[in-house]
């Protein structure tokens, strides 16, 4: 096995302890043996041989509250701020972030921040919760959800190169009760445990959205909170958009309902106290090709002469918040 990941693994094994998610512990150590024997690609060990490269170094200070913020650019000299570039530049494209590592500035494509801002002013204090961010990417969120004082954060995704940012960043802060889990959301059994659940931009990737909602609503608490981001269109509570082979390009979205209908949909599955909190059209500022995610991105994907619209002529992209409760 590879030795890194079996820290990284248990690691997140040993946080589980004498929580309420104690009972995770009876498949996952599975899951992670079979991750690592079976579900790799041939990348996967080269990326981990290029993690092991990069230095130990001592931050000066963390900032999670703000922004990710790693130390500082007096911390290292210019020889290893060069070399932790050139590491981090293998594992490109950087999607996710900001994230900031003794002053080198990781510009990725989404300014994740922004969404983070939307949300965060309509969520319950995180202080002490256990939280759960289901399709993590890089875990930027991750960082901002400890830095509101989470007790512990485990994120899911399947995408092995997300891991492997996610772990580039925890190398520089390792003492943090935060986890990445190589997991699809159909593969996590009921825990019914987190305080808090978090699904940003997943459920248009779910070719089921209501068996997706009942897998994130099987991972709260009773009382526990599900905040819901996804893409949205105008409608009312019977509109409901599925795209043709490709919407703004991407090619695994199904199903976009109307805010209306997504209430709906979350009534019906037992949710309570359903609020929304945000509705945002994507700006060409949130998503960009940036140095460090050199291909086509929102710009592209658009109508050059009507931003309004998706070169395939749906709506642009705009996405929904919305909060609501497991009864
Ligand atoms: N079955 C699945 N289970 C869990 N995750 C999945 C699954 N399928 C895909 N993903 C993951 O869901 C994430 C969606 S991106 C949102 C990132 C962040 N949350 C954000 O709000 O910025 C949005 C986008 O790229 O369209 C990706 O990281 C996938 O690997």
């Amino acid at each position: 096995m590879n030795n890194q990941a079996q820290r990284w693994f248990e690691s997140a094994f040993r946080s589980l302890l004498g929580t309420p998610l104690a009972h995770w512990l009876e498949t996952l150590p599975q899951q992670m043996r079979t991750f690592e024997s079976q579900g790799k690609h041939g990348e996967f060990d080269k990326w981990c041989r290029m993690l092991e490269k990069l230095p130990q170094t001592t931050p000066s200070g963390v900032n999670f509250s703000d922004a990710v913020t790693i130390g500082e650019a007096r911390d290292i000299d210019s020889y290893t701020e060069k070399q932790i570039t050139g590491l981090l530049k293998q594992f490109m494209p950087w999607r996710k972030g900001p994230y900031s590592l003794h002053g080198i500035d990781i510009d990725t494509e989404w300014r994740s921040d922004f969404k983070w801002d939307r949300v965060v002013p309509h969520i319950s204090d995180l202080a002490d919760r256990l939280v759960l961010d289901v399709g993590c990417g890089s875990g930027y969120h991750m960082w901002r959800m400890l830095g509101s004082g989470a007790r512990g954060v485990y994120g899911i995704d399947p995408t092995q190169l997300f891991m492997i940012q996610f772990q580039a960043i925890k190398h520089f802060a390792p003492d943090n009760n935060i986890h990445f889990l190589p997991l699809g959301i159909e593969q996590m059994q009921p825990l019914n445990a987190f305080d808090t659940v978090f699904s940003m931009g997943v459920l248009y990737h779910r070719k089921d959205p209501m068996a997706f909602l009942e897998q994130l609503k099987h991972q709260l608490r009773r009382g526990g909170e599900l905040i819901l981001e996804t893409l949205v269109v105008d409608g009312d509570e019977n509109t409901v958009l599925m795209p043709g082979e490709r919407y703004a390009q991407m090619r695994n979205v199904w199903f976009l309902p109307s805010v209306d209908a997504l209430t709906k949909w979350l009534e019906r599955l037992g949710f309570v106290d359903i609020s929304l909190a945000d509705v945002n059209r994507t700006s060409l500022e949130e998503q960009r090709a940036t140095e460090w995610m050199t291909s086509q991105s929102l710009q592209d994907f658009l109508n050059p002469e009507d931003l309004s619209l998706t070169i395939e002529g749906y709506p642009a992209p705009q996405r929904a918040v919305l909060i609501a409760t497991r009864k």
